[in-house]
């Protein structure tokens, strides 16, 4: 520590002690001028340094240096000889400019500290993360965004090197390389996705000092464009979807204004998109007001309406539903379904499940039921007549299962891989008959397909051709047949071809075939031909020791066709069977037994007599007479004929033990108008 005595306390002692009294080398000891109120003088008493006129008074033996900052060359002179110690001369206009300079530095260091710190607000507010290392790879700074994207805190970033704080960083690569890096993607560790460009830092001298990195958090635009790409595919997806669609489909805004419809709605209605898109949805398909418009107005979807629609006025089920966004409700859709379209496609499928059922043959001896002797003649000669290439007659009682030996015999017999084609010579109408068994060449009548078409007989080739009601025939088609029957060959209806055949021809009827041709109604030369080997089935009651095992077998049957569990006749129950005399033979027993498990409860396993309906026939007769009208009309008069009919010639299918030729007779109708009315009502089970 050096005593100063500062002399000529003027301009230049005032700059002069401002230099020196902050540093803590220098004590001053006093400051002296002749002038009192020097300015250096002032300053010094305010400072609390000790002040004088006189230098001379203040020489004394601590003061180590003496400054004379005024450049008076007297004063320099006397204190150069009277002291020995250490004087500096400065002259007062130097100290004066030092004194500037130093302040103006300090002005300029207060300067720049605001703008650091105007700067450090300026980086802090910006939404793009940064951060500084210097070239050491330590973070200098770091401003609030990147401690937000990061999720790391200023205090863990500064001072820290940069490959501790963020992984994968490469701004010690940048500096290393010197070369900056620009919009590069980087997956931070909180899953955060930034896009970063990054800078090396060089001064002047082109030395390296740090580097630095801005990025951007694009999380959310990353993830919004990924939305966005979503939603492209799934409209893209429904868009394929609505266009694929075979049902007509229209779209409708909030106000009712067309949007889109799809082919199907086109091919539906006939109305294009130039007739929907755009225009108000009265111009849709509804007469009267649109159904869009509707829904639109009360917010609720409108199900299951009929309509007939287009030129060809298809018959249409309409769905339409609002289009409820948010709670608020932004359009419609339409979507009508063609019905016209399925009853097509129901009479096709009753076609193919027919020709399906023609073609089979679907049961073999081992579903024939029956252990009784009579029967056990009956299964022996078929087994045996299977294995010639004879033409059989099946006669018995109707519902004694010729249908059944057909098809066993079919299956017996080296023809079983080809067609078994059944026939119900009845159940065709009779200018048909013969181009359904013969077919027919291409303009043989009006409505005849191009090409041709072949007959049953053509289809049975290799095969067997089942003719069920063989005594229904025309003379007319019983002459065509003995020409079958005789040369092995047919003649397609407006043909002139023979076609050659080879068809195992199995006949059935239930009609006396012998009182026939006395009749004159069957011709004896076929009726010869058919009978070459014919089979007699019994009727149930000529074999009622085989009831308990039918009764088995139907039940077995039904349980499995309606998913029950029944299994089996309480004593009572099967006496009263056993005792009645069954006309109708097997087909009435199916039809009692599976009347009877109708009448049971779910959980019920035993039949009981009360579950089997009258036997007797009487209550049917009683019945008959009059029509049981329903109290209150709740059907339309159509349905009510219908159902009326249906039950009519139930029971008189009853009455007549299901005998198809009596009950026609009693009911005044033709064999064929029957056989159309069952088919009508679904009782094929009758047939
Ligand atoms: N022996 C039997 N074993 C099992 N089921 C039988 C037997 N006989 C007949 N059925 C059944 O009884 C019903 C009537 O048989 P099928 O149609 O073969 O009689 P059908 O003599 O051809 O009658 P229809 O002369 O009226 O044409 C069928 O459901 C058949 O499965």
């Amino acid at each position: 520590m050096k005593n100063v005595l500062i002399v000529g306390a003027g301009k230049g002692g005032s700059a002069l002690l401002k230099i020196l009294y902050n540093t803590d080398r220098m004590k001053m000891t006093a400051v002296v001028d002749h002038n009192p109120d020097a300015a250096g003088i002032i300053q010094a008493s305010e400072m609390g340094i000790p002040t004088g006129e006189n230098w001379r008074d203040w020489i004394h033996k601590d003061i180590d240096i003496v400054i004379e900052a005024t450049g008076n060359e007297d004063v320099l002179n006397d204190l150069l000889e009277t002291t020995s110690r250490s004087t500096v001369v400065i002259p007062g206009s130097v100290a004066y400019i030092v004194s500037e300079l130093l302040e103006e530095k300090e002005l300029l260091v207060k300067r720049l500290q605001l703008q650091s710190e105007n700067q450090e607000l300026i980086l802090n507010n910006i939404r793009d993360g940064m951060i500084v290392i210097n070239d050491q790879e330590q973070v200098q700074f770091v401003n609030k965004s990147a401690e937000r994207i990061t999720d790391v805190a200023k205090d863990h970033f500064i001072g820290k090197n940069i490959k501790n704080v963020i992984a994968g960083t490469r701004l010690p690569h940048v500096i290393r390389s010197r070369r900056r890096e620009v919009n590069q993607k980087l997956v931070l560790e909180n899953g955060k996705k930034v896009i970063t460009t990054r800078m090396p830092i060089i001064n002047m001298e082109d030395r390296l000092i740090g580097a630095f990195a801005v990025f951007k958090d694009i999380t959310e635009v990353v993830n919004l464009a990924e939305e966005n790409t979503d939603l492209k595919e799934i409209k893209t997806m429904l868009e394929a979807i609505i266009q694929s669609s075979d049902e007509a489909i229209s779209v409708v805004d909030e106000s009712g204004t067309g949007i889109m419809i799809n082919p199907a709605y086109t091919r539906i209605t006939g109305l294009r998109e130039s007739d929907i898109v755009g225009a108000p949805a009265t111009a849709d398909i509804s007469e009267g007001e649109s159904m869009h418009m509707k829904v639109l107005k009360t917010r609720r979807a409108v199900r299951g309406v009929r309509m007939k629609v287009g030129p060809g006025k298809r018959d249409v089920l309409v769905n339409v539903a609002p289009v409820i966004v948010d709670g608020k409700i932004k359009g419609s859709v339409g979507v009508l379904h063609d019905v016209s379209e399925i009853k097509t496609l129901t009479s096709e499928l009753k076609r193919a499940r027919q020709i399906i059922r023609n073609l089979e043959a679907k049961y073999t001896f081992d579903d024939i039921i029956g252990a009784s002797e009579e029967m056990k003649i009956s299964l022996e000669q078929a087994k045996v007549g299977a294995k010639t290439p004879a033409s059989i007659l099946l006669r018995g009682e109707s519902g004694t299962g010729k249908e059944l030996f057909a098809h066993a015999i079919h299956n017996e017999s080296d023809r079983k891989h080809n067609k078994f084609i059944r026939v119900n010579c009845a159940a065709i109408a009779e200018s048909i008959l013969e181009s359904e068994l013969f077919g027919y060449e291409e303009g043989a009548f009006s409505g005849a397909k191009q090409g041709g078409k072949k007959g049953l007989f053509e289809e049975a080739n290799l095969g067997s051709i089942f003719l069920d009601e063989i005594g229904e025939l025309s003379l007319h088609m019983q002459a065509k047949l003995l020409r079958v029957l005789q040369e092995n060959e047919i003649v397609r209806v407006g043909g002139t071809n023979p076609i050659t055949l080879n068809v195992r021809i199995i006949t059935a009827t239930n009609v006396n075939l012998e009182k026939a041709i006395m009749n004159k109604t069957f011709r004896e030369d076929l009726y010869y031909r058919l009978n070459r080997l014919p089979i007699y089935i019994p009727s149930l009651q000529e074999r009622i020791d085989d009831l308990p095992d039918l009764i088995r077998h139907i039940i077995n049957k039904t349980n499995q066709d309606y998913g029950r569990n029944v299994k089996s006749v309480s004593e009572q129950a099967f006496e009263y069977l056993k005792t009645y005399h069954w006309p109708g033979n097997v087909r009435e027993l199916e039809n009692v037994i599976g009347r009877a498990m109708i009448y049971m409860d779910m959980n019920e396993e035993v039949i009981q007599k009360n579950h089997i309906p009258d036997l007797t026939g009487t209550a049917a007769r009683k019945d008959d007479r009059k029509a049981v009208i329903p109290a209150i009309p709740d059907q339309s008069l159509q349905q009510a004929v219908n159902n009326f009919e249906k039950e009519y010639i139930r029971k008189a299918f009853e009455k007549n033990n299901y005998n198809k030729t009596k009950t026609a007779k009693e009911l005044q109708v033709s064999i064929r108008n029957l056989y159309y009315k069952l088919e009508k009502y679904s009782m094929q089970n009758f047939s």
